[in-house]
C-alpha cells in the first residue's frame, strides 16, 4: 500500500467518493501544474481532499516549497496531517486554487456548499488567479437547481427577515441545514446557520439578488465566475 492510499483509506468517506479512480486521474493531473513556490487555494469536499493528496505526494517527493490556503477546518487539518504548509489571504494571494462543486451547468455556472464552506471557497475563487473546479458527469446539469437546492448562509437572528426575503425571490422550500452528531441546526465555520433553498427558476442575477439581503453572507451560487471546468472521466 503505497502513502496516498494509506491516506485515503483513512477517510471516513473514503468509500463513498463515487468514481474514486477517474478522480484521482484527475487529481494527479492538477498536481502535475504545481509549480516550486506556488500559493494554493484548496477546496473543501472529497474531491478536493484526493487532489491535495497528490499534491502532498508530489511536494514530498519533490521538496517543493508550497503554500496551501485551506477554504475549511476539515481541509486545515488534512493539510497538516499531509505536511503541507499553510498560509491565509492576510499574508498571501493565491497562485491558482482547485475544488470541487455540486452541480455545473452548460455555461459554467456552479452550485457548491454541500460542505457548508461556500463562503470560504467563493472568497479564495474571487482571490485566486485561475481555478480548476473538478468534477464528474455526475455533477453536470442542464439548469441549475435541477439537483441539489442553492446552500445560503444566514446570520442565525436574521433568519425571519431572509426567509420572508428568499419566498418574495421565489423560493419554494427553505430548510435549515439540520447538524449531525448534535441536537439543532448545523452552525458554519463562521458561526451561522445554513440554509437549503430550492427555487423553481435561479435566473442570472440570483447570486447577486441573494447576497443583497441584509443577513446573508454568501450562497452557493457561482454564477459567471471564470472557472476551469476539469472533467474525471467515468
Ligand atoms: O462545495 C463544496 C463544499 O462546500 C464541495 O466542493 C462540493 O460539495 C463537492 O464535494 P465533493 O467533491 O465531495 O463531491
Amino acid at each position: 500500500m503505497n502513502w496516498n492510499s494509506n491516506l485515503i483509506n483513512n477517510l471516513e468517506w473514503a468509500d463513498k467518493i463515487i468514481n474514486i479512480e477517474g478522480k484521482q486521474k484527475v487529481a494527479a493531473e492538477i498536481a502535475a501544474k504545481v509549480k516550486d513556490g506556488d500559493i494554493i487555494g484548496v477546496g473543501s469536499g472529497s474531491t478536493s481532499y484526493l487532489a491535495l493528496v497528490a499534491i502532498a505526494q508530489r511536494v514530498k517527493d519533490e521538496k517543493l516549497n508550497v503554500k496551501a490556503i485551506p477554504t475549511s477546518v476539515e481541509l486545515s487539518m488534512f493539510c497538516a496531517k499531509l505536511g503541507l504548509p499553510v498560509t491565509s489571504l492576510y499574508e498571501h494571494k493565491p497562485d491558482w486554487l482547485f475544488d470541487g462543486a455540486d452541480e455545473v451547468d452548460p455555461d459554467k455556472s456552479l452550485i457548491k456548499g454541500r460542505g457548508g464552506a461556500m463562503f470560504k471557497e467563493k472568497l479564495l475563487i474571487s482571490s485566486s488567479a485561475i481555478s480548476y473546479i473538478i468534477v464528474d458527469e455526475s455533477k453536470m446539469v442542464n439548469k441549475l437547481g435541477a439537483k441539489f437546492p442553492v446552500p445560503i448562509e444566514v446570520f442565525p437572528q436574521a433568519l425571519p427577515y431572509v426567509e420572508k426575503e428568499l419566498k418574495s425571490l421565489g423560493a419554494t422550500e427553505i430548510a435549515i441545514r439540520p447538524a449531525k452528531g448534535k441536537d439543532g441546526p448545523i452552525i458554519s465555520e463562521n458561526g451561522n446557520l445554513v440554509l437549503d433553498c430550492k427555487f423553481d427558476e435561479i435566473g442570472k442575477s440570483f447570486e447577486r439578488d441573494i447576497k443583497s439581503i441584509t443577513g446573508v453572507i454568501e450562497s452557493g451560487l457561482f454564477i459567471g465566475y471564470e472557472l476551469n471546468i476539469v472533467m474525471a472521466a467515468n
